[in-house]
């Protein structure tokens, strides 16, 4: 029997029974071109061209994608081309299973299985037939889980096992899990969530509602955005369902709204929201916003507005530090299964300071990349992927940054370094530093001395002599020093 496809006409693929890789190839590359056909070519060469189909038996094709990461992507943006290439190719019948390599990094690598969309029961199938398209994978994944999530609008990835705490948004982490533990029973009504882009106040958010519906305390959470609020409100009054509207938003247990900025100027919509917010908050009802700056600072917001939403606890999210972006980048790679080099993450969470999303594109693109050269993702092939949207300076290395770059290390300031304690954080941080400065740059002995605190050059002599010796005799000093040469060297990339 010869591997070959059929095709009489759109979905009516005849196949003789096989199950070879051959076959597979065959009719995924058939499903490859009609994708190609509708998605542009940067997207088909980064999404599709690094996946390998595997097996082919029955109407079910087995494809083989190189992270979890790749997984889901593919899933929330290109599964209703993924669905009609199958079933132009297989026929009604198609049923596509993706085989993930998991951390191919160590060794072995792991495969799971994971089904594509549309592999579900027939009577949600059927359920389905009636939406026909309409959803995304993760409206459908809530469709499967139950009508109320579905409802909800939350994203089930948005949870708080996912979000990294840190000193930029400690306070409305804790008010968050407070508030999910008892939502409506507590200090925090509302909670108004405000910081710059990208910093995480959906994700916080989403996560109240999300832990809330995995607790069962209540269905009725409800995420939308200011801007889906207000055209909803104005379709309401234009088709004259106004009270089911407002019935609609009163009946709700846990109501979240995003970017209430937007509401500036909407008188129309701000009555609304004021009578919404008086009837939940009398009935102990959980109301959590979100905006990009301070409410008092949202010019044509009404005074009651303010003054209501000031009740509870306003908090900011602010940009990540260092370790937090570590942290964020290394949570990232974990869920989609790659490791990467430490120096690399140094490299991204050093050069991406103001913006999560920004952070997750990096790694996004890096991946992309990496698909499509197969090339180690070291710093070389980092810097010159993502040269779009890190733009360094190549910096002359200073005894400024390196006395920056120790302080941060040790937790000391400028003036500890440069001053005269003896504490022994204090004194070794400055041994390293004039240490690191003597071996980094090209400065003397008496620059290095009159840089850190006015002191002659037989004390750096002294230090140089003092860290050599702790170099010599102790791996884990060895260790501390490299890791600050490194830190230096990233910054004055
Ligand atoms: N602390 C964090 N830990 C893990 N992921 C985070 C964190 N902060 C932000 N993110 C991620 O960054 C991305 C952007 O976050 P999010 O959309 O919540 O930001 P936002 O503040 O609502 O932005 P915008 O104001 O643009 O709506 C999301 O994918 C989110 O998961």
């Amino acid at each position: 029997m010869s591997d070959t496809i059929q095709q009489e006409a759109p979905g009516t693929l005849k196949t003789t029974p096989s199950h070879s890789k051959s076959f597979a190839e065959k009719v995924w590359s058939a499903c490859l071109g009609l994708i190609q056909e509708n998605i542009n070519t940067l997207a088909f060469k980064t999404w599709f061209l690094p996946i390998k189909p595997l097996s082919f038996s029955g109407s079910e094709l087995t494809i083989e994608v190189p992270s979890q990461f790749f997984y889901e992507w593919i899933e929330e943006n290109y599964s209703v081309h993924v669905k009609q290439a199958l079933r132009q190719v297989i026929g009604p019948e198609a049923k596509l299973m993706y085989s993930i390599v998991m951390d191919k990094s160590q060794g072995q690598p792991v495969t799971i299985e994971l089904p594509h969309q549309i592999d579900a029961a027939p009577a949600e199938r059927a359920a389905r037939a009636e939406e026909p398209g309409q959803k995304s994978p993760i409206e459908r994944e809530r469709l499967a889980i139950g009508r109320s999530r579905f409802e909800s609008n939350l994203n089930p990835k948005y949870t708080f096992s996912t979000l990294i705490r840190g000193d930029c948004n400690s306070l409305a982490f804790a008010a968050s899990k407070s508030i999910a533990q008892n939502p409506g029973q507590n200090a925090f009504n509302p909670l108004v969530i405000y910081g710059g882009v990208g910093l995480g106040k959906t994700h916080m958010m989403q996560a109240i509602g999300n832990s809330v519906l995995e607790k069962h305390i209540t269905d009725a959470v409800l995420y939308v955005s200011s801007e889906k609020f207000a055209i909803d409100f104005v379709n309401a009054i234009q088709n004259g369902n106004i009270q089911e509207f407002s019935a609609f938003y009163r009946n709700i247990d846990v109501l979240i709204i995003d970017d209430i900025q937007f509401f500036a100027g909407k008188e129309k919509t701000q009555e609304e929201i004021f009578h919404i917010f008086n009837t939940l908050h009398q009935s102990n009802k959980q109301i959590i916003l979100s905006a990009d700056r301070p409410i008092k600072e949202i010019k044509g917001i009404e005074d009651r507005l303010i003054s209501r939403f000031n009740w509870g606890l306003s908090t900011d999210i602010q940009a990540p530090d260092y370790e937090t972006r570590k942290a964020i980048i290394q949570s990232k790679l974990k869920q989609s299964g790659v490791n990467l080099d430490p120096v690399v993450i140094e490299f991204i969470a050093t050069n991406v300071t103001n913006n999560v999303r920004e952070l997750e594109g990096c790694i996004v693109k890096l991946l992309a990349a990496h698909s499509l050269d197969n090339q180690e993702i070291d710093l070389t092939f980092t810097k010159s992927t993502l040269k779009d949207i890190i733009r360094y300076n190549t910096k002359q290395l200073t005894l400024d940054t390196i006395e920056k770059a120790v302080c941060s290390y040790f937790s000391i300031t400028s003036n500890d370094l440069k001053g005269k304690s003896k504490k022994k954080e204090i004194a070794v941080g400055r041994q390293i530093a004039m240490y690191l400065s003597k071996d980094m740059t090209d400065s003397s002995l008496k620059t290095i001395g009159l840089h850190f605190g006015g002191r002659d050059h037989s004390t750096v002599i002294h230090a140089l002599n003092t860290i050599e010796k702790k170099i010599a005799s102790s791996n884990e000093e060895r260790k501390k020093i490299e890791e600050l040469r490194k830190r230096i060297e990233i910054m004055s990339m």
